[in-house]
């Protein structure tokens, strides 16, 4: 679809010169045009300025497009959310209850419940309901302002149902308007049945064969982290994922300071998330590679754990990516409107930054960065448009309040207007 939007307050995230990210002291500057103008042509951005320079525009090239007028309002790139596990079956409010009452998430996880809690759950559902419900997550996110995501399987733990997870990834590929990038996540727990060794074995011997041989992943995915898998198994995974062509995405130093930031490094993975516990060694491994940091600030505080230290992160050079974990256990919650509040709040980032990392970073963080994550001539048009709100800081800082109006995906409309509460009385 073709498409004009005119008399934008502020076109946020504007790119000129391609980037693959932005890191350190970088991060806190955040390009924008006020009182823009952009367009959409068969989906792509096809240009963008002052309206001073639209009107120096020959229209004639712009005859039959949608007009759309954004007087008051903002408009940005749609969030790229580079680590969800929306893939998945029922849900686990018994184990918030439990952790409310001072159980932790160790102790549920070795006691059967967590991710095995889920696996039993998702091994019992079709594939036809999986899909259904994560299609309905994803529409959910959609209206949040997500235009690209990563989908993780990891519940299935079995040939079978981690197939069948990454077939459901498939269809949703398929059928949506927005890019998603699958992460074969077998090493996510040891089933009960197996050992720990007899499980890895079919993770390297049988699960990554057949996921890579009906192309059903981009990524290789490792829980590296205390009770979970060792960096040397992490290691081994990974090695057999990158023979089959899978680039290593992982999740590290979690719960613990787990060397998993290390492995990810030396296996050129694309991200290693999660971070809580991360260090000068860390810092130092991460400094000379290619793998982006990516933070989840909605799981350490679903769980109550520490922040990562984003400060010390940025401080010393680093970029930062910022993602949901949309999964049943850890952080309910798609929403990367209150990922940015939380990380302003929670990990004193600054809203320049949260922006440049739920953006530009977390589409390098899936290998979209030459497509999606700003607005630059030839990138995707998947951008939202806010409510009338004072600047781009006032995302992060009203909190929970649903500052979009409406989302475009590929030029076309995805979430029409809605009212603000206020505007209803
Ligand atoms: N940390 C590992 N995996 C998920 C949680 C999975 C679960 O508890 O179901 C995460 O990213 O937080
Ligand atoms: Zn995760």
């Amino acid at each position: 679809m073709n498409l004009i939007i005119k008399n934008i307050k502020e076109l946020v995230q504007t790119e000129t010169e391609p980037r693959r990210w932005v890191a350190g002291v970088a991060m806190a500057q955040l390009p924008t045009i006020k009182n823009a103008f952009l367009i959409i042509k068969n989906g792509l951005i096809e240009n963008f300025g002052t309206m001073e320079e639209y009107r120096a525009l020959d229209d004639r090239f712009y005859n039959g497009f949608s007009e759309m007028d954004a007087t008051g309002r903002l408009v940005f790139p749609c969030f790229v959310d580079s680590h969800t596990h929306i893939v998945y079956a029922g849900s686990r409010e018994q184990e918030f209850v439990d952790r409310i009452k001072g159980k932790t998430y160790e102790e549920i996880a070795a006691a059967g419940g967590g991710i095995l809690n889920s696996a039993k759950r998702l091994q019992d559902t079709s594939e036809e309901e999986l899909f259904k419900s994560a299609q309905k997550r994803l529409h959910e996110v959609i209206n949040m302002g997500t235009g690209a995501m990563e989908i993780k399987s990891g519940y299935g733990l079995t040939l079978h149902d981690e197939l069948k997870m990454l077939r459901v990834i498939r269809r949703l590929k398929d059928l949506n308007l927005i890019e998603i990038k699958a992460n074969f996540l077998g090493a996510h727990a040891i089933p009960k049945d197996k050992t720990r060794e007899e499980y890895i074995d079919l993770i390297v011997n049988e699960m990554i064969p057949a996921v890579a041989a009906e192309g059903l992943a981009d990524y290789v995915d490792s829980f590296c982290d205390k009770g979970f898998f060792t960096p040397e198994e992490t290691d081994r995974i990974l090695k057999q994922g990158i023979k089959y062509g899978l680039r290593p995405k992982i999740h590290a130093n979690q719960l613990a300071t787990s060397g998993g930031v290390q492995v990810g490094v030396a296996n050129n993975a694309i991200s290693v998330d999660h971070l809580e516990h991360v260090g000068e060694a860390e810092i130092e491994a991460l400094l000379h590679s290619e793998t982006m940091p990516t933070l989840l600030p909605g799981a350490a505080f679903f769980l109550g754990l520490h922040y990562q230290p984003a400060r010390k992160m940025i401080e010393a050079g680093l970029p930062i990516a910022l993602a949901s974990d949309y999964n049943p256990g850890s952080s309910p919650s798609g929403s990367m409107p209150f990922t940015m509040s939380l990380a302003c709040i929670k990990l004193k980032m600054l809203p320049e930054e949260v922006i440049n990392a739920c953006t530009i970073n977390s589409a390098y963080a899936i290998g979209l960065e030459k497509t999606h994550g700003s607005i630059a001539k030839g990138k995707v048009g998947n951008v939202f448009i806010t409510q009338e709100i004072p600047g781009y800081s006032f995302m992060p800082y009203a909190f929970g309040t649903d500052t979009i109006d409406k989302v475009i995906l590929k030029g076309k409309v995805f979430r029409e207007a809605r009212p603000l509460l206020n505007d209803c009385f």
